[in-house]
């Protein structure tokens, strides 16, 4: 027997287990039958939670196509939730390392109960190479790029995981149709997460995101970071910024060279699955 819980950060919703007191399998084929909305538990993809040798824990995080995210901001408020909630822990101050590194989260405790977690989710990197984006120019901030033959201009930023932010006047369009183009052309030789927005003032920011490995998600935590700083960046909005998604809203501030997220997590419900059930 698996044990699991379900958590979801503004809609973003993943499967996370204790890798520590079970043996968690980690392979695409389980994972994406585990994320499948009709047939598996249904998520954005797999969460575990880890022992670490440098940090508090280790968070090792999947979207539902099996493939490993290097960070996930809406993931790591839930996972420090966990660890708290299921008593692995009493700290309220949590470093959490991550393939991107070691990320310090607050946790905010409200009777009892977490309420809203804030994460320095870092540095934001926009080198090219560091992202990496095969561009003939060292940044790439509101350039030309051209995908799948349509031209746009773009603001590439790393947050740990690769981003591109695209400007538009409003969000009602077809998603589903252009999102594959930008997760698979070869300027991106880690794919990239593509958020789309709409700039509602210096202080709101509205974005949706096809996400690498999950596609259309209600949000994107590193997505809503690298946003906040491509418009802290082509001058569309101040050091801090309500940015809503699909699933809810995240307070995103620019501060000192980091980038620093407050949003919610939320356990829905928890279960037990037999392994051998998704395989
Ligand atoms: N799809 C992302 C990982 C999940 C990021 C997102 N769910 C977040 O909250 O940051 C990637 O492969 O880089």
């Amino acid at each position: 027997m698996l044990q699991f819980t379900k958590m979801e950060g503004i809609g973003n919703d993943y499967v996370y287990m204790d890798g520590i007191h079970q043996r968690v399998p980690m392979d695409a084929t389980f994972i994406s039958k585990i994320s499948d909305r009709h047939f598996g538990i249904g998520s954005d993809g797999l969460i575990v939670i880890l022992e670490s040798e440098v940090a508090d824990f280790k968070m090792r995080m999947f979207n539902l196509d099996g493939s490993e995210g290097k960070m996930c901001g809406n993931g790591i408020r839930c996972f420090a939730k966990f660890v708290y909630d299921e008593h692995l822990t009493k700290k309220t101050t949590l470093q959490i390392e991550t393939l991107s590194g070691i990320k310090t989260c607050e946790l905010k405790i409200e009777n009892g109960e977490v309420t809203s977690v804030t994460v320095d989710m870092g540095k934001p990197v926009t080198t090219c190479r560091e992202i990496p984006v095969v561009y003939d120019q060292e940044e790439m901030i509101d350039d030309e790029l051209v995908i799948n033959g349509i031209k746009y201009r773009g603001t590439a930023v790393s947050m740990g995981n690769p981003h591109l932010v695209i400007y538009r006047d409003n969000l009602d369009f077809n998603l589903e149709k252009i999102g594959p183009h930008f997760e698979k052309d070869p300027m991106f030789p880690e794919s990239v997460n593509t958020e789309f927005v709409q700039v509602i003032d210096e202080k709101h920011l509205k974005m949706r995101v096809w996400e690498r490995g999950s596609g259309e998600t209600h949000a994107c935590g590193t997505g809503a970071c690298a946003v906040m700083y491509a418009s802290y960046l082509n001058h569309l909005c101040g050091p801090e910024a309500d940015v809503e998604l699909l699933g809810g809203h995240l307070q995103i501030a620019y501060r000192d060279g980091h980038i620093f997220m407050t949003g919610p997590a939320r356990t829905t419900f928890r279960g037990y699955i037999q392994e051998e059930d998704y395989r």
